[in-house]
């Protein structure tokens, strides 16, 4: 007996004695863990000083912050940071960068930052663009995004597609010198009919011009981290509105009044069209139709609003931007738009217009379609990404709740990847290099889509659509007309300036070209 209980007293001081051995030594690996983190460095950055206007003057200088970030890689190296006020800011420069942490840690690398002036003081959160990927409503708009336009929905589009198409054709040939008015038709019309069946009249569409003034409005208050002063300061956002240096809640509520009649208005007009019995098929009808008696709760409602909205906001510009370079860059580089011509011609010749089946057929016109992507990137800065935890990257610390930036110019131009970055050449995807003499075998560079639509979970769920659209529109413009350079009173070519505007969504700034239908080419091609 008593031989058993020494063993059990033996057992329990062992186990005690293991217990108390346990905690000693997972509390120093704990500490050595966190003493380690807290001393790793921050990445490199330039030091910043945020005053009460909330822009910080030294930090962008350039016209387009994508080239000054750019610029950081040789000074820091892939990845730089820096803070302005609350707001912490890291920027990725490099593929490897961004693909190591939006995309194999895209858990933590996926949330969107939330700022005092669009979340509490406008109420943006729930937006597609804004909302958390936490948040229930991220998968619902993403799987209603697939439905709609993953890569066998967006085939249900592409009539269309094709019908917007004719009437650019049509506009493009009547009007060569507006352009620019007829690609921006095209591509807010191919959305306004798959998202409310909406068929935009010619001019002064109502409904453009609200996408139009919100998107100015928005772009232009919303290029910098931390431009708002509450943002870096949250105090302010109590502070009585007569007080001094408080105009950010004029933006405020000039904003969330914008924001309800952008995504309200077109709604409203589908429902009055299908009480009238005129409503045409589209995303918005298709929802009302399965709700109970064609009526949905506010909480779907609010749904539908903001994936129909969705669909405008993000396809109006980006197609805009994608298209106004193309013109740029067959303007300054004929040889390059011969080549594609000459594909064209021999491939589908010229009694009838490029279709979507024709893809495949034309190597030279995808691999130009790549380049233009590649060379000046709709996004160049995507949009920012939110880390939600403390992160370690190449001993480095990340400190969690950080803005993620990633420079998508910088990665589409970095020289190891795209040599002779600020050439326009769709050759370097190909394998064999037509313009060569000795037409050789090389490897081709990397597709540049692989970045130009974004990285992760957050990846442009609009893709598909937007590739439809470009195939079509430029190689129905590239079937149908010549794009050269204006000349000037002495009949001297002017070189049409190639800037770009600043903005989440970059365009190119106005420049003049000379666009004119090919001798031999029949405007009844087009069917509208
Ligand atoms: C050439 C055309 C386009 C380009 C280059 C482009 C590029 C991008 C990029 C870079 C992002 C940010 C990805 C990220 O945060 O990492 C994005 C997001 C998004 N795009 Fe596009 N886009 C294009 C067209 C479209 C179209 C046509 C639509 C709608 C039909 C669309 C809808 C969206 C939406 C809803 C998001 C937000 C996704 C999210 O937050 O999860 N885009 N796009």
């Amino acid at each position: 007996m008593s031989s058993i209980n020494e063993f059990f007293i033996h057992l329990a001081t062992t186990s005690y004695s293991l217990f108390f051995a346990f905690g000693i030594i997972t509390s120093i690996i704990l500490w050595r863990f966190m003493w380690r983190e807290s001393r790793l460095p921050l990445p490199p950055g330039p030091s910043t000083n945020v005053g009460l206007s909330g822009v910080s003057k030294p930090l962008i200088t350039h016209k387009n912050p994508w080239i000054q970030y750019a610029s950081w890689k040789d000074l820091y190296g892939p990845v730089s940071y820096y803070s302005l006020g609350k707001t912490r800011v890291l920027i990725l420069n490099t593929s490897t960068a961004a693909t190591s942490l939006l995309e194999k840690r895209g858990k933590i690398y996926s949330d969107r930052p939330s700022t005092v002036m669009f979340g509490q003081l406008i109420g943006q959160d729930q937006q597609f663009f804004r909302t958390s990927d936490k948040n229930p409503r991220f998968g619902i708009y993403r799987k209603m995004f697939k439905d709609e336009f993953g890569k066998k929905g967006v085939l249900g589009h592409v009539a269309v597609q094709e019908n917007e198409r004719d009437f650019y054709l049509r506009n493009l040939s009547v009007d060569p010198k507006g352009f620019r008015k007829h690609i921006k038709r095209y591509a807010v019309a191919v959305i306004m009919k798959i998202a409310y069946g909406y068929s935009v009249t010619e001019d002064n569409d109502r409904f453009v011009a609200l996408v139009d003034s919100w998107l100015e409005h928005t772009n232009a208050h919303n290029t910098k981290p931390a431009q708002w002063s509450v943002d870096s300061y949250p105090f302010l956002k109590y502070l009585p509105r007569w007080f001094p240096g408080t105009s950010f809640f004029k933006f405020a509520d000039d904003q969330r009044a914008r924001n309800r009649e952008l995504l309200g208005a077109p709604v409203e007009w589908v429902k009055e069209e299908m009480k009238a019995g005129r409503a045409c098929s589209s995303f918005v009808e298709r929802m009302y139709r399965r709700g109970t008696d064609g009526v949905l709760s506010a909480e779907e409602e609010d749904v539908v609003q903001n994936v129909a909205g969705a669909m405008y906001l993000g396809g109006a510009d980006t197609t805009l931007s994608a298209l106004m370079t193309f013109i740029l860059m067959m303007a300054r580089n004929p040889s390059v738009q011969q080549k594609a011509v000459e594909e064209i011609e021999n491939v589908i010749g010229s009694d009838r217009l490029p279709e979507v089946g024709d893809m495949e057929k034309l190597p030279y016109v995808n691999a130009l379609i790549k380049e233009v992507l590649r060379f000046h990137p709709v996004a160049p800065l995507a949009l920012p990404h939110r880390v939600t935890q403390d992160d370690e990257y190449e001993g480095m610390r990340i400190p969690g709740g950080s803005t993620v930036i990633v420079n998508l110019w910088s990665i589409l131009h970095d020289e190891s990847t795209y040599p002779d970055p600020m050439k326009f050449s769709p050759e370097r995807y190909l394998p064999s290099d037509s313009s060569s003499s000795t037409n050789s075998t090389k490897t081709p560079q990397p597709d540049p889509r692989a970045y130009a639509f974004g990285i992760g979970r957050r990846l442009c769920p609009g893709m598909h659509l937007a590739e439809i659209s470009l195939f079509l529109i430029i190689s129905s413009t590239l079937a149908m007309f010549d794009i050269s350079r204006a000349k000037d009173a002495n009949g001297k070519e002017i070189e049409p300036k190639m800037e770009f505007k600043n903005g989440v969504v970059s365009v190119a700034e106005e420049f003049e070209c000379e666009i004119r239908l090919r001798e031999g080419r029949k405007a009844e091609l087009w069917t509208v």
